[in-house]
C-alpha cells in the first residue's frame, strides 16, 4: 500500500524535454494509467517512479518519504514489462521464486507464496514448464506472477499486453482488472490503447508531447475531454471535430448549421461523438452525401464529409445507403462539445 506524489517531476535530454511539469498525486491503493501516443514520455515518468531513469527536476514521494536518490531495489516496486524479461534456463516456479532469493526472503515461505501468486493468474498446472513450452499469454502471466510474488508497495506496468493477440489482450486485461481489485496495490499502468485505459483505470492521464493534457476518471476524460487532442485519442472511433464559426449560439460550416449552443462568437471546433448523434429522415443540422458505409455488426458506421472534416454517425445496424447518397444527421445541441479554434482548449461544461 502507497500513495505516490510526483511533484512537477521534468526529464530533459540536452535541450530536449521528455516530459514537463508533471504533477499529480496517486493515491493508496488506486490504479493509474498512463496513456498517450507513441514517445509522449509515459514510459520516460514510469522509469522516473521505478528508478531507472535520473530525474531532471522534481520530487518523487512514496509514503511521505522523497525517493528521488533511492535504488530501484531500495523502492518496493515491481515491473512488469511488455517483453516478459523470464530467464529461459529456469522453470515457471523457479523464474517466479527469483525475486524472491534475490531479496533474501526467509526461505520457509518460498514455495507457499509461490504457489499463492501461481494460482492467482492460473499457472498451477505450468510450474515445471521453461518460458520455451509457454504461450504468450502464459508468459505475460508468470511475469505478472512474479511482480506479485514479491508483494510490493507499487506495481509499474509496461504496456504488459501489447505482445499478446487481440483475444488473448482481452482476457488477459479482464485478469488484471480482478487481480487488481483483489491485491489491492498502487498501480501505474502505461498504454497507448484508449480501450486498456478505459477499462481498467480508476483514472487517466492522458499525455501528449511530454506534457499532461487532462487527468480524470474514465468516463470524465470521455464525456468532457479537456481539449481536442484528448477528444481525438478517446473513442473508437475518435469525437468527430469540425471548425466553423459561432454567432449567436448557432454553429455554422458548409453543410451544417446546430443552433442552441453557448459560447463566445467567433471560430470555434465543435465536436460530437458517433453515438450521440443519429441519421435522420426529418429536419436535420448536416445534410451532405455517404462517403462510406462500414457494417459493424451490432451498428452501422455511417461517414459523410461535411465543413472540411469526415464525420461519422452510428446508425441502426439494419440502416442501408448507397456512396454518394444524400442523408442527414440529426446533432442536438445537448450533445455538442466546442472547444477554442486556436488553443484547442475545452469551452464551457
Ligand atoms: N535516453 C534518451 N535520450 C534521449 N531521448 C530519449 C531517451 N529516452 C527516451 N527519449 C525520448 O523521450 C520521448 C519520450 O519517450 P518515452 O519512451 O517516455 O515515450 P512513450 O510515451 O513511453 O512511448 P512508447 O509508447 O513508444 O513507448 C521520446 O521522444 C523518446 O525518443
Amino acid at each position: 500500500m502507497a500513495e505516490i506524489q510526483l511533484r512537477n517531476l521534468s526529464k530533459r535530454w540536452g535541450s530536449f524535454v521528455g516530459v514537463q511539469n508533471f504533477d499529480l498525486t496517486i493515491g493508496n491503493e488506486e490504479f493509474l494509467v498512463l496513456l498517450g501516443p507513441s514517445g509522449c514520455g509515459k514510459t520516460t515518468t514510469m522509469r522516473m517512479i521505478a528508478g531507472l531513469e535520473d530525474i531532471t527536476e522534481g520530487e518523487i514521494i512514496i509514503d511521505g518519504k522523497v525517493v528521488n536518490d533511492l535504488e530501484p531495489k531500495d523502492r518496493d516496486v515491481a515491473m512488469v514489462f511488455q517483453s516478459y524479461g523470464l530467464y529461459p534456463h529456469m522453470n515457471v516456479y523457479e523464474n517466479i521464486r527469483f525475486p524472491l532469493k534475490v531479496r533474501k526472503v526467509d526461505p520457509a515461505t518460498h514455495d507457499e507464496r509461490v504457489r499463492r501468486a501461481s494460482a492467482m493468474v492460473e499457472l498451477d498446472e505450468f510450474l515445471h514448464r521453461k518460458p520455451a513450452e509457454l504461450s504468450g499469454g502464459q508468459r505475460q502471466r508468470v511475469a505478472l506472477a512474479r511482480a506479485i510474488v514479491r508483494e510490493p508497495n507499487v506495481f509499474l506496468m509496461d504496456e504488459p499486453l501489447s505482445n499478446l493477440d487481440a483475444k488473448l489482450r482481452v482476457s488477459t486485461r479482464a485478469q488484471i482488472k480482478n487481480l487488481s481489485h483483489e491485491l489491492k496495490v498502487t498501480t501505474v499502468y502505461v498504454t497507448h490503447d484508449q480501450i486498456e485505459a478505459m477499462t481498467l483505470a480508476d483514472r487517466v492521464v492522458v499525455m501528449s508531447k511530454g506534457i499532461v493534457q487532462q487527468v480524470g476518471t474514465p468516463t470524465d476524460i470521455y464525456d468532457m475531454p479537456a481539449n481536442t487532442f484528448v477528444a481525438s485519442f478517446i473513442g473508437s472511433p475518435a469525437m468527430n471535430l469540425v471548425d466553423g464559426t459561432l454567432s449567436g449560439g448557432t454553429f455554422t460550416a458548409k453543410d451544417i448549421e446546430i443552433s442552441g449552443l453557448t459560447g463566445p462568437d467567433g471560430p470555434v471546433t465543435l465536436g460530437f461523438r458517433a453515438e450521440d448523434a443519429s441519421v435522420s429522415d426529418g429536419p436535420a443540422q448536416v445534410n451532405a452525401n455517404v462517403y462510406s458505409m462500414e457494417l459493424l455488426g451490432d451498428a452501422t458506421m455511417v461517414t459523410i464529409r461535411a465543413g472540411g472534416a469526415m464525420l461519422s454517425v452510428k446508425a441502426h445496424k439494419e440502416y442501408r445507403s448507397e456512396i454518394g447518397d444524400a442523408v442527414s444527421y440529426s446533432v442536438p445541441s445537448e450533445i455538442c462539445h466546442l472547444f477554442d479554434a486556436t488553443s484547442g482548449e475545452r469551452i464551457g461544461d
